[in-house]
């Protein structure tokens, strides 16, 4: 190699790791360097063994589940089929797009095929929460060109739709107090963060004026978020207890609960359980999703009431900052871990399967080490709602924890 541009800061290996010492290191003062030389310091590796060890067991058969949310890819029975015979676990309802008869149609159709493929699939009913979206789009993708400006306001009519540089949100409690709590300068965030807009003017009591700081396109119901803006709300909203209520007569297994902050939010959820009279042995087990910064310094209550969690990194990104996410998701599942409850890794796992037939190399990497991590589930969104080929995300998903599983005694989780 020609060396002399070198950078001025080489790459140097860990001096820990091949130190003789490390079992000294204290435990109390758990800094990188000495948790990855507890962890490495001793190993030896059989290379040829583990060369020639590859899992080429079945991919279904493993500890880690499969949760796949379903969408207009994967609504029909022949499809729902497929996944079931590609190793998914438990199906994924998202009552954020719940529309008409949908999930009426869907649970039963799961039910019949799991029954007759003697499969024990199991159902998650996950409720929107005070979360704000967008309305409907006229044409998807509405293009939001950087350096333009739009017009961010309440419908002004049921069923208007984001057309034309206008963004629309239906009229609820919470996106009422969303659009009148907002001031010029703060961002807004659309779709998980892939577009930014910054609040220039107020047009109306209902209306704002943005500039788009981050372009993209935009597609019908996608989420908004004001990190800046704190609104007092209720966990359970109008439309999650329309939801829930059609979901608890169903018995499902698991019933998630989004931008939870607090152990009270859970006993939203408990108490309309009991007006609703469902009988102890038949409720669903409560998940609430961890994407707040308040979920997280509250996480004990909530960890104490809840049945398992989610590390729902989608919102949990846009609220926390991307970097700061790694680091709580290892906190997280250590927590539930510790806690003996179970615990879901989710979003944007297999990302890039939504438009392709293989994922990309960091995305296998993120699958695999959630499993280090010891995360009892990993969840697909979008790669099984609307991907291009939702069972080959789940069998690329499961090759991929079959593999990880084979070694995770060697990669323990450090915290
Ligand atoms: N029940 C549904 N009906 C229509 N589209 C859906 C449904 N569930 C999911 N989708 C689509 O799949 C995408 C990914 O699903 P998910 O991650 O659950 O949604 P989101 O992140 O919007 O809450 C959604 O943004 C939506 O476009
Ligand atoms: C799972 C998540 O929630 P949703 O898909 O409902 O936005 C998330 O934000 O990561």
């Amino acid at each position: 190699f020609h060396v002399a541009h070198s950078p001025a800061r080489p790459i140097v290996a860990r001096r820990v790791a091949v130190r003789p010492t490390v079992r000294r290191v204290s435990v109390a003062r758990m800094d990188g360097a000495s948790a990855f030389a507890r962890k490495h310091g001793a190993a030896s590796f059989d290379m040829d063994a583990l060369v020639s060890a590859q899992a080429n067991a079945d991919p279904t058969a493993r500890r880690t589940k499969i949760v796949a949310t379903l969408g207009p890819a994967s609504f029909d029975e022949p499809m729902i089929r497929k996944l079931i015979a590609a190793g998914v676990n438990v199906f994924r309802l998202n009552s954020s797009h719940r529309q008409g008869g949908q999930f009426e149609a869907l649970v039963p159709m799961i039910r019949k095929a799991a029954a007759e493929m003697n499969k024990p699939v199991e159902l998650l009913g996950d409720l929107q929460g005070p979360k704000f979206r967008c309305a409907n789009v006229k044409a998807e993708p509405m293009p939001l060109a950087a350096g333009s400006t739009v017009t961010l306001a309440l419908a002004s009519s049921d069923g208007e739709l984001c057309d034309a540089g206008r963004i629309v949100l239906t009229r609820t409690k919470e996106q009422n107090a969303m659009i009148g709590g907002l001031t010029v300068g703060m961002v807004v965030k659309l779709d998980d963060g892939a577009m930014r807009l910054r609040v220039t003017k107020r047009l109306s009591p209902d209306a704002l004026e943005c500039l788009v700081e981050v372009g993209g396109g935009l597609k019908s119901r996608k989420g908004i978020n004001v990190p800046d803006l704190q609104i007092d709300c209720s966990a359970l909203t109008a439309k999650d207890i329309d939801d829930a209520t059609y979901l608890l007569t169903q018995k499902l297994d698991y019933i998630a609960l989004s931008f939870v902050q607090k152990g009270s939010d859970i006993t939203e959820l408990t108490d309309l359980m009991d007006a609703q009279g469902v009988p102890r042995g038949e409720r669903p087990r409560i998940i609430p999703k961890i994407e707040k910064p308040a979920a997280l310094r509250n996480i004990d209550e909530i960890l104490d009431l809840a049945d398992g969690l989610m590390v729902a990194r989608g919102d949990l990104g846009v609220e926390l900052g991307l970097e700061r996410v790694p680091f709580f998701q290892k906190v997280l599942i250590s927590k539930a871990n510790k806690a003996g409850k179970f615990v879901i890794t989710a979003t944007q796992m297999l990302e890039s399967m939504i438009g392709a037939e293989v994922p990309t190399r960091a995305e296998v990497s993120d699958v695999a080490n959630a499993v280090f991590d010891g995360t009892d589930a990993v969840m697909l969104s979008g790669e099984s709602a609307v991907g291009v080929n939702p069972p080959e995300a789940v069998m690329m998903m499961g090759r991929t924890i079959v593999e990880a599983e084979m070694h995770a005694g060697m990669v323990s989780p450090s915290l």
